[in-house]
C-alpha cells in the first residue's frame, strides 16, 4: 500500500511548539544528556532508541522521579523477554500520583460525572487523605506487599483511591467492570487469588439501575482466597454479612506511608481478552508504568497540571489504568460513570464542557457513531478549552478524521486530533499523539518516544510504506514483567516473542510512511474488538455453548470499509433444534447477563458447522479473511483444516455481503 495525503490536516503553529513540553524537553536533555537540539521530534526520536539508557534517564530526571534508593543502571540486561529496569532502585507509584497534593490540596484531582452529567469534585489533599486512610486499614487487614487486592468497580473515585491505596502498601490491583458478569469475573480474578474485593452493590448504566448484589454473592463464593470484601452502596444497599463499609475505612485523618518497593515490583495485573482460553493476567511493575506513563502523558499528550483530561473507559480496559496515570503530571483527571451515549449520542461532548476537558480521549466507535447520528460538537457545545481529541480501541477511519476537523473548523477552531495505538500489554501506545508534529488523515503523528516501532516482513525485514507485522525491537519499561501463573515465562514467551525471537510482535498490521507516521490495519490475530473494546472470543463459547441447542459456535468481528464493525455469531445447532425468535433471543440474554451487553452479536447466523484446525482450533482468523473477501486458496492453508467442505458456506456468505 502507498500512503497519500501529502496535506497534513492539521499542523501546530510556532508558539504551540514552543510551548509544547517535549519542545522544552529536548531543549533540555540537549543541554544535559546531549540530545540532539535541531532536528525536531524525528531526531529526538531517533536519539531515544540509539541512547535508550539515556533517554529513559533523562525522563525520570526531568519528571523528578523520586527513587528512595538509587539504581546501578537504567537497564541491566536488556534482552526482550526479561530486560531488566533500573535494577536496585526503589520507588512507589502511588506516592508520585499525589504529589500535587502538597501544592495544590485544595484543586481538583478528580472530576467525578455521573449521568447526570454534573462534575463533582475531589480535592488532591481529600484523594490524599483517602489514600492515607484506606492504604493503613489495608495493612491492618494484614494485606502486605505483592498481594493481589481485586476491584469489581465503575470507574468512580473509590476505584482511583482502591487502586493507590494498594499500590501504597506494595499491594498488586486489579480490577473488571460490573457489566461483567460473574464468570468472566471469576475466570479474571480466580487467576491472580486476591485477599481483598472492593465491590459495588451495582451500577447506573443508560438511565437504569443495575443490581449486582448477586454476582457479588457468586464472586464471595467463588474466591475462597479473599480476607475481606469492601461493599460500596452505590446504589444506596446494606452492607451484605461479613463486608467492610467502605465509610468506615476512609474516614481517618491518615498520612499515607508509601512502601518503598523495587522498580520492578508488580503495580497491577490486567486481563488479555482470552481469544484462545483463560485471559492472560499481564503484570507490570510499579517502576516500569510510573515512568512509561510520565513519558505518554507529559511528553506525548502534553498533560501538565493546568490540565483536564477525560478519557472515556471503564476499569475493565488499560484505558482506566492510563487514565489514573494523569494524576502523574498533576493533571486533574474526569471520571465518568455511565453510559457513552446517555442520554444522547453527545454525551461525551457534554462531559469534555461541563469538565472543561483539555484533552478528551474516546473511542474512534464512538466518534463514528457521532457523525452518522449528525452530532456537531463544536457547535452545540462549548469545547473551547479542548486542545486534544485522542482516539483509541480500532484505527480512527479516514471519515472521522475528516469530520472531527470539519466540525471543530466551522466554528473557527483548529484541532489536534490524535488517533493512538498500543495496548493491554504495555498499557501505553506504541504510536500516537506528538504535539509538535502535523497531522495526516487516516494517520497516528509518529511513534512514541524510546519505542522502536517498525513493520517487518516474514523474514524480519523492515518494511517502510508497505503493510508489515508490527514489532518494537527495544524493550520498554512497561512491558510485562511476567504473566501470572506462568512460571517458566513460556506463555509470555509465545505470546509475543515465538514470530521473531528477541524482537516483541504485537498482532497488529501497520504501515509506517515515508514521512514516519504510523497506520494502523487492525489485528493480525482473531481479538474481537468491538466499540474500542477487546472481548475474547471464548468467553462468548462458553456462555452459547451452555445452551443445549448449540453443538458449537464462531464468533468473528470484521473490520468494515466504512469504520464500522460487524459481530457475526455462527451456529451450529443440536440435531432437532431450529433457530427461530426464541432461540434468538435466549441466545442474545445468556450472553448479555452471563458477559455484557457488549458481547451480544450483531447478527445469530445458523451454519453447517464449525471448522478447525487439526488440533481441534476454531478457525476464526481464516473465516474472517474470508468474509472480508480474501480468495479460498489464500485465506487458509487446506493442510490444516479438519472439514474444508464447511468452508464453502463461510465463501458463499462472503459472496453475498460483498
Ligand atoms: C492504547 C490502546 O491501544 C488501547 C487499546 O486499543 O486497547
Amino acid at each position: 500500500m502507498s500512503t497519500t495525503n501529502p496535506q497534513p490536516l492539521w499542523q501546530p503553529d510556532p508558539e504551540q511548539i514552543a510551548q509544547a513540553r517535549i519542545t522544552e524537553f529536548q531543549a533540555w536533555a540537549a543541554a544535559h544528556h546531549g540530545a540532539p537540539a535541531e532536528g525536531g521530534y524525528a531526531a529526538l526520536h531517533r536519539w531515544s532508541v540509539d541512547e535508550l539508557d539515556t533517554f529513559w534517564k533523562a525522563v525520570t530526571e526531568w519528571f523528578g522521579v523520586r527513587f528512595s534508593t538509587p539504581y546501578a543502571h537504567v537497564l541491566g540486561d536488556r534482552s526482550m523477554p526479561g530486560a531488566q529496569w533500573f535494577p536496585g532502585a526503589t520507588l512507589n507509584y502511588a506516592e508520585h500520583a499525589l504529589r500535587a497534593a502538597d501544592s495544590r490540596a485544595d484543586e481538583p484531582a478528580l472530576l467525578h460525572v455521573d449521568e447526570t452529567h454534573d462534575p463533582r469534585p475531589v480535592t488532591w489533599a481529600e484523594l490524599r487523605r483517602q489514600v492515607g486512610s484506606l492504604a493503613a486499614e489495608l495493612r491492618s487487614l494484614g494485606v502486605r506487599p505483592g498481594d493481589r487486592v481485586s476491584g469489581y468497580l465503575p470507574n468512580i473515585p473509590q476505584a482511583v483511591v482502591a487502586l493507590l491505596a494498594t499500590a501504597a502498601v506494595g499491594g498488586v490491583w486489579t480490577s473488571c467492570a460490573p457489566d461483567f458478569g460473574a464468570r468472566s469475573v471469576l475466570d479474571r480474578f480466580q487467576q491472580v487469588e486476591p485477599v481483598v474485593l472492593f465491590t459495588v452493590d451495582g451500577y447506573r448504566y443508560g438511565g437504569k439501575e443495575h443490581d449486582r448484589r448477586e454476582v457479588v454473592a457468586e464472586l464471595r463464593r467463588e474466591l475462597p482466597t479473599l480476607r475481606a470484601v469492601v461493599h460500596i452502596p452505590l446504589l444506596g444497599t446494606e452492607a451484605p454479612d461479613g463486608a467492610l463499609d467502605w465509610a468506615a475505612l476512609t474516614s481517618a485523618d491518615t498520612e499515607p506511608v508509601f512502601e518503598q518497593v523495587p522498580f520492578e515490583h508488580p503495580l497491577w495485573v490486567l486481563y488479555s481478552s482470552g481469544t484462545t482460553g483463560l485471559p492472560k493476567a499481564i503484570v507490570q511493575s510499579q517502576g516500569g508504568i510510573l515512568v512509561e506513563h510520565l513519558k505518554q502523558l507529559g511528553l506525548h499528550c502534553d498533560l501538565g497540571p493546568e490540565d483536564r483530561f477525560f478519557w472515556y473507559t471503564s476499569t475493565g480496559w488499560m484505558m482506566w489504568n492510563f487514565l489514573v496515570s494523569g494524576l502523574l503530571t498533576g493533571t486533574t483527571i474526569v471520571l465518568y460513570d455511565g453510559s457513552p451515549g446517555f442520554p444522547d449520542t453527545g454525551a461525551q461532548w457534554r462531559i469534555a464542557e461541563r469538565t472543561g476537558a483539555t484533552l478528551y480521549g474516546t473511542s474512534a466507535a464512538y466518534v463514528m457513531a457521532c457523525r452518522k447520528a449528525g452530532v456537531h460538537p463544536s457547535r452545540d457545545f462549548d469545547l473551547s478549552k479542548v486542545k486534544c481529541v485522542a482516539t483509541t480501541g480500532s484505527p480512527l477511519p479516514p471519515d472521522g478524521f475528516r469530520w472531527l476537523h470539519d466540525e471543530f473548523a466551522e466554528n473557527g477552531a483548529g484541532l489536534w486530533i490524535a488517533s493512538v495505538s498500543g495496548g493491554t500489554d504495555v498499557c501505553s501506545c506504541f504510536a500516537g499523539a506528538v504535539p509538535t508534529l502535523p497531522v495526516h488523515i487516516g494517520e497516528l503523528q509518529a511513534p512514541g518516544l524510546g519505542t522502536d516501532l517498525q513493520a517487518w516482513d516474514p523474514s524480519g525485514n523492515p518494511l517502510v510504506d508497505e503493510v508489515g507485522e508490527l514489532v518494537v525491537t527495544n524493550p520498554m519499561p512497561s512491558m510485562p514483567i511476567h504473566f501470572w501463573n506462568d512460571p517458566d515465562g513460556s506463555r509470555y514467551h509465545d505470546s509475543y516473542f515465538d514470530t521473531y525471537p528477541g524482537v516483541w510482535r504485537h498482532g497488529d498490521w501497520i504501515t509506517i510512511t515515508p514521512r514516519g507516521s504510523v497506520v494502523i490495519h487492525g489485528r493480525s490475530d482473531s481479538t474481537l474488538n468491538r466499540q474500542g473494546v477487546r472481548m475474547g472470543s471464548a468467553d462468548i463459547y462458553e456462555a452459547v455453548e451452555r445452551l443445549p441447542e448449540i453443538r458449537e459456535s464462531l464468533v468473528i468481528g470484521v473490520e468494515q470499509p466504512d469504520g464500522g464493525y460487524w459481530m457475526p455469531l455462527f451456529v451450529h445447532l443440536a440435531p432437532g433444534a431450529t433457530l427461530d425468535e426464541h432461540l434468538l433471543n435466549r441466545i442474545k440474554q445468556t450472553i448479555r447477563e452471563q458477559l455484557s451487553p457488549r458481547h451480544v452479536p450483531d447478527e445469530i447466523i445458523e451454519v453447517p458447522g464449525v471448522p478447525h484446525t487439526l488440533t481441534g482450533k476454531r478457525i476464526e482468523v481464516p473465516v474472517k479473511r474470508l468474509l472480508q473477501g480474501t480468495p479460498l486458496d489464500k485465506a487458509v492453508n487446506p493442510g490444516s483444516i479438519d472439514n474444508l467442505d464447511l468452508l464453502a458456506f463461510y465463501e458463499d456468505l462472503a459472496r453475498k455481503r460483498a
